[in-house]
């Protein structure tokens, strides 16, 4: 199946625009290619998101559903790409009608081999004397600021996931700035509802992933986030919300 899309993805595009998979997830095929869509003097480093057609869902609704998740994805990514500091991709170009969305590519490769997202970070530093140093303190206090910035400007993820935070590194002052990714699920939201579950969905990223140094990680992300509001009132409300949120992800999973 996998290779009927690639086929399908590269007709698409024309036999010689050269692409590489390099993730095949829940939702999405992602390629990467070094060739801009339009202007060849543009050429960077870009990845190109599929979403095919799901055969589990009628076709009809397919078309709406993944319309509607390109089109949030671009509309998302070009609102937050205005708002000052605030770090995602930026969008290059789409079709939605036929689920595909290009945008800048993130991150590099780590010293142990692997794709910067937060998740192979803390893998990387998954042990006693890396879980506690200064770089992965800092790493998960901005990334906290992050996800307080996104909120406060009232958008939330809805898929805020460890593998959905992207590191990059300065090369003269090797600080890390981590970029949001995978917008499909996103949007603009008031509801401290949605920014308490977005901060459980990632403390729970980090428990199942990181249990060892879990509690550490989400303290200091959530120092992070907590850092970033000026406005108190509405910081207690989220707060609260998430707690509430924290309860009854526990009794769901105490009743089973
Ligand atoms: N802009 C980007 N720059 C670099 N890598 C990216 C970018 N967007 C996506 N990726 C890579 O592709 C992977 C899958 O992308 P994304 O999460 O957007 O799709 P998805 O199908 O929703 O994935 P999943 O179902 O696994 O959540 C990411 O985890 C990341 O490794």
């Amino acid at each position: 199946m996998s290779s009927q899309l690639i086929d399908h993805v590269q007709q698409y595009l024309g036999e010689d625009f050269p692409i590489k998979l390099i993730s095949q997830g829940a939702e999405a095929l992602v390629f990467e290619t070094s060739k801009h869509p339009f202007n060849p003097s543009l050429n960077k480093e870009y990845i190109i998101k599929y979403r095919p057609f799901k055969e589990y869902r009628h076709s009809q609704i397919d078309k709406t559903i993944t319309k509607k998740r390109t089109v949030g994805e671009c509309r998302c990514l070009v609102k937050l790409n205005t708002m000052d500091e605030i770090n995602v991709p930026q969008l290059i170009a789409a079709d939605p009608y036929n689920g595909f969305i290009w945008q800048s590519k993130i991150g590099q490769t780590l010293a142990n081999g692997t794709f910067s997202n937060l998740k192979n970070f803390l893998w990387m530093n998954n042990n006693d004397e890396n879980a506690y140093k200064k770089e992965v303190e800092e790493v998960l206090y901005s990334v906290g600021r992050q996800i307080g910035i996104l909120h406060i400007n009232h958008y939330v993820h809805g898929d805020l996931t460890s593998s959905n935070i992207v590191l990059e590194q300065d090369k003269s002052s090797n600080e890390w700035t981590p970029f949001l990714i995978d917008f499909g699920l996103s949007g603009y939201s008031t509801l401290v509802e949605d920014k308490g579950v977005d901060l459980y969905v990632l403390e729970r990223a980090i428990l199942s992933t990181h249990s060892l140094y879990a509690e550490k990680y989400n303290e200091w992300l959530l120092e992070g986030y907590k850092q970033s509001y000026s406005n108190q009132d509405e910081l207690k409300q989220v707060l609260k919300r998430f707690e509430e949120v924290r309860l009854r992800g526990r009794k769901r999973s105490m009743l089973g």
